[in-house]
Parts: structure tokens; C-alpha cells; sequence
């Protein structure tokens, strides 16, 4: 072997592209997971799209998931992140949705997955990914499209950086006691367990008993809404499109009376807050498409 004196060296690490999400298909094709290079995770059920998941980059969980919630699809998942379509809640009067289950269909159809995208911010040495997932009128099963005749289609991305996903809304608190919510102050509101009386709210939002309210905040999507704990931010919710914010807390006895809320006092641990298209319907013209988004930073 003849030594050169100026060969080539091994290098430390290898140039080119910089580390990349990690994205897998597991658990026999019903879930997909994606890993950043810092380590912040998600995990995507194709049932409802719903993510089940998402861990700081110490593997720490920050969405609430019931431990009694159904992840084998015979049943809406119990916490993570749904996503609700054609309609919130129930409609009874209304001629198209009056039929269908309380929060749509597709929190409960299997959603195809359509594939990834990954990026890099120069500079920052941060990655991020998107997951895109679809459901339509082609996908969804025969049940469903006897209750919903009509062609549609949805896609929804779910991107993750190492401070923000978006979309995303339930997350594990510790103590409700301590939880307030800012961004609605003056935001006019539907409580539902007062009689859907219209209501206005002044100052923060606490916790003391069984919350259900559609608020629609005068200041529009592009004003945070942030959920804190003692003081100290927990995230904050940022809509683009969404004009309506649910906040939920099924408190002792509707946590009780769900068979698959697990533990039974979890609702001191959690809070549900939702952006959407909540309290009007939006009217599209054949053809149109409606866009919404939320990011939640932490
Ligand atoms: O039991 P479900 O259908 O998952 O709904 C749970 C709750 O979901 C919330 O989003 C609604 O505001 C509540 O009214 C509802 O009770």
C-alpha cells in the first residue's frame, strides 16, 4: 500500500444534509409518528387524524389522553387533538348535519395518510415536519356516506417544530386550581351549561366547575390565547381563519359519567381549549375551499 502524506481524512461528522424528521407508519398501519432531530415527537392516529401525541424533547407528554381512551377505532379517542368536521356539537335543525353524531364524522373515519415534508431553518439549526392527511367523500365509509351524501374533501397538516404544533389544543395541566386562561377578556360567549345563554366575559377565564363555552373574541384569530398555570405560560394558541374558541372542563360528574375518562378526577389535569368554526356554519360555493389553522407554542 503506498502512503500518501496528504490522503484524505475521515471526516467528524458527515457534510451535506443536515439531520431530518424521522417519520414512521406503525402499529399495522393506523399511526404515524414523526421525531425531530432535537427530539420533540408527535404521534397521528389515521382514526380521526387524531393526535394522540406529543412529547418535548425530553419525552416529556404534553397533550392529556384519557387512560381509558379507545385507540383501536371502535370509538371517538377521549382527549388528544380531534378534529371535528361538518359540524360541532349537534345540529338538530339543520337539514344536512341533523343526523349526524354529536361532532361530525371525522374524528371517528379513517383518514389516509398523504405523505411529509420536512424543513430546515438555515441559521436556527431547527427542523421541522408537516404530516398531511386526507379524508373525502371517496374514503369514507358506506355507513357514513348514507349519513353524508355529498362530495367533499379535507386535508389537514399537522406540523411540528421544536416550540410549536399546529394544530393542537388539549394539554396536560397540573393543577386546574391554578390554570387561567387570557385572550378572551370583552369576548361575547354561548355557555352551554347555563342554557346557551349569550354571555360576556370580563377579565381571565378560570376554572371552578363544568365549563362548556363558545367564545368568539372580538379581537379576532391572530390574538393569543394563552393558557397559564401559577402565573407561568403553559402555551398559547394563535388561529388563522378560526373565529371561535371552545373552552371545556367536564368537571365530577360528566367525567364520571364518561366511561372512557380515565382517571376519574383527570379533570383537574386537563383543559380543552378549541379554535374552530364553531358558532355560525360557513357557506361555500361549489368549488370553494375554507382554510383554518391554530399554532400552539409552548
Ligand atoms: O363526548 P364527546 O362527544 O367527545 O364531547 C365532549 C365535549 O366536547 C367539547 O368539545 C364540547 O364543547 C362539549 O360540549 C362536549 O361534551
Amino acid at each position: 500500500m503506498v502512503d500518501r502524506p496528504n490522503k484524505p481524512m475521515a471526516l467528524a461528522t458527515t457534510p451535506g444534509l443536515p439531520p431530518q424528521a424521522q417519520v414512521n407508519i406503525t402499529h399495522n398501519n393506523s399511526r404515524v409518528s414523526a421525531v425531530l432531530p432535537t427530539g420533540e415527537s408527535v404521534e397521528v392516529l389515521l382514526y380521526g387524524a387524531t393526535l394522540i401525541s406529543w412529547k418535548d424533547r425530553a419525552g416529556s407528554e404534553r397533550l392529556w389522553l384519557s387512560e381509558g381512551a379507545k385507540l383501536d377505532g371502535s370509538k371517538a379517542v377521549r382527549g388528544g387533538i380531534p378534529l371535528v368536521f361538518p359540524v360541532f356539537g349537534t345540529a338538530p335543525e339543520h337539514k344536512a348535519a341533523g343526523n349526524l353524531p354529536q361532532h361530525g364524522f371525522a374524528r371517528t373515519s379513517k383518514w389516509e395518510f398523504l405523505g411529509k415534508s420536512t424543513s430546515e431553518s438555515q441559521g436556527k439549526n431547527e427542523s421541522s415536519v408537516k404530516l398531511d392527511f386526507g379524508l373525502s367523500a371517496a374514503t369514507i365509509d358506506d355507513e357514513t356516506k348514507k349519513l353524508w351524501p355529498y362530495n367533499f374533501s379535507l386535508i389537514y397538516s399537522v406540523s411540528l417544530t421544536p416550540t410549536t404544533l399546529s394544530p393542537a389544543s388539549r394539554s396536560p395541566t397540573m393543577d386546574i386550581a391554578q390554570v387561567s386562561v387570557t385572550g378572551l377578556d370583552e369576548a361575547e360567549y354561548i355557555d352551554k351549561v347555563d342554557g346557551a345563554k349569550a354571555k360576556k366575559q370580563s377579565g381571565t377565564v378560570s376554572i371552578t366547575g363544568e365549563t362548556d363555552r363558545v367564545y368568539t373574541p372580538a379581537k379576532g384569530p391572530s390574538e393569543p390565547v394563552v393558557v397559564s398555570e401559577g402565573g407561568r405560560t403553559v402555551y398559547s394558541v394563535v388561529r388563522d381563519n378560526l373565529e371561535d374558541v371552545v373552552v371545556w372542563n367536564p368537571w365530577t360528574d360528566k367525567a364520571q359519567g364518561m366511561a372512557d375518562f380515565e382517571p376519574k378526577d383527570g379533570y383537574k389535569n386537563m383543559i380543552c381549549i378549541e379554535a374552530g368554526a364553531v358558532k355560525g356554519w360557513q357557506k361555500l360555493e361549489k368549488g370553494d375551499t375554507f382554510e383554518g389553522a391554530q399554532t400552539i407554542s409552548v
